[in-house]
């Protein structure tokens, strides 16, 4: 388990992380959301002792991370999104590359070594340069480095931005795999609907703090009498500007769907009666948050930015 209690890290007079508690569970995926510049990387430096917070206390499997540095290193790994390793080495070298540096030898070395092949996939490739490994190929070779230290706590920073399916669902399914063998995993991704599938629990990051925290069904239940969500035929910010200036708790999914947030009974009626006047058609309403990205627009959406 992962416990954070009153985190706080400045940047001169910028506060990435507030006071932010939080608590991670053991051998579950747990997803990190935030919009950008929330605090995501800034916690997860500090979780791997890559930063030092200003106050504020980590304990990880119980034990003080600013006493325990060295210990902890061990137990955890940051993949960070940014490819790590040498183009013009082999996946093999690059991989007893890392495992040296490390010091890691012997029968860990055999071990942890056959587990980060086989759960990236890359028995085929072993000799191939890392230069000529595709984008996907190259983004589980990152893991793998990650995972030569068999580490106890995984934290993965946006692992598939820009691969294809195929490697998107080898990395999903890896990361389900390391949860089955009793291992942490720290998640974060702007991609909703693969946290939706993958994450167990889920907090929402704002401005440094956490704003939400729960299992992703609680989450999306305790908003589900409260919100109304109606996709339109046509793009709102062509044919209907006046309506998203004049509006509160109203905001824009996407450029088709408006999402209502609480207490908008009468609100309903009045966009309703709004579109009709304009002669746009409705394709849906729905009621209830029924995705994690309306929950998560509805909650990190600052004044001002609001429609
Ligand atoms: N080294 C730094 N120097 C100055 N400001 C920083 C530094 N690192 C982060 N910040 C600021 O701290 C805030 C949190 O940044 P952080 O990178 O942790 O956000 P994030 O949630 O990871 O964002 P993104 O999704 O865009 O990567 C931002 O306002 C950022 O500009």
């Amino acid at each position: 388990m992962i416990e954070i209690n009153a985190l706080t890290k400045s940047f001169g007079d910028k506060k990435a992380l507030n006071k932010l508690s939080l608590t991670i569970p053991s051998a579950s995926i747990f997803g990190l959301l935030g919009p950008n510049g929330a605090g995501k990387t800034t916690l997860m430096s500090i979780l791997n002792g890559l930063l030092t917070a200003d106050s504020g206390e980590v304990f990880i499997a119980g034990l003080p991370l600013t006493n325990n540095l060295k210990l902890v290193r061990e137990k955890c790994s940051l993949i960070p999104q940014s490819l790590a390793f040498y183009e013009q080495l082999t996946v093999k070298e690059n991989l007893l590359f890392f495992a040296g540096i490390q010091q890691i030898k012997g029968k860990a070395l055999l071990q942890n070594l056959a587990y980060a092949v086989a759960t990236n996939r890359l028995e085929a490739m072993m000799d191939q340069k890392a230069a000529t490994l595709s984008g996907g190929q190259k983004r589980r070779l990152n893991i793998a480095i990650g995972l030569l230290n068999n580490p106890d706590v995984l934290f993965f920073d946006e692992p598939t931005v820009g691969i294809d399916p195929e490697s998107r669902n080898q990395i999903l399914d890896s990361i389900k795999a390391y949860k089955a063998d009793n291992k942490t995993v720290v998640y974060t991704s702007h991609y909703m609907p693969e946290i939706e599938k993958i994450c167990d629990q889920v907090a929402i990051i704002n401005a440094g703090q956490i704003i939400k925290q729960g299992s992703l069904s609680s989450m999306l239940h305790d908003q589900q009498s409260q919100q109304v969500i109606i996709e339109l035929y046509a793009h709102i910010s062509t044919c209907l500007p006046s309506l998203v200036s004049q509006l509160d708790k109203v905001k824009l999914i996407d450029d088709c769907t408006l999402l209502l947030s609480e207490g908008t009974g009468p609100l309903i009626g009045h966009i309703l009666a709004l579109l009709e006047q304009q002669q746009i058609k409705v394709k849906q309403l729905r009621f209830g948050a029924s995705s994690l990205e309306s929950l998560f627009i509805n909650l990190t959406s600052k004044e001002g930015e609001d429609v």
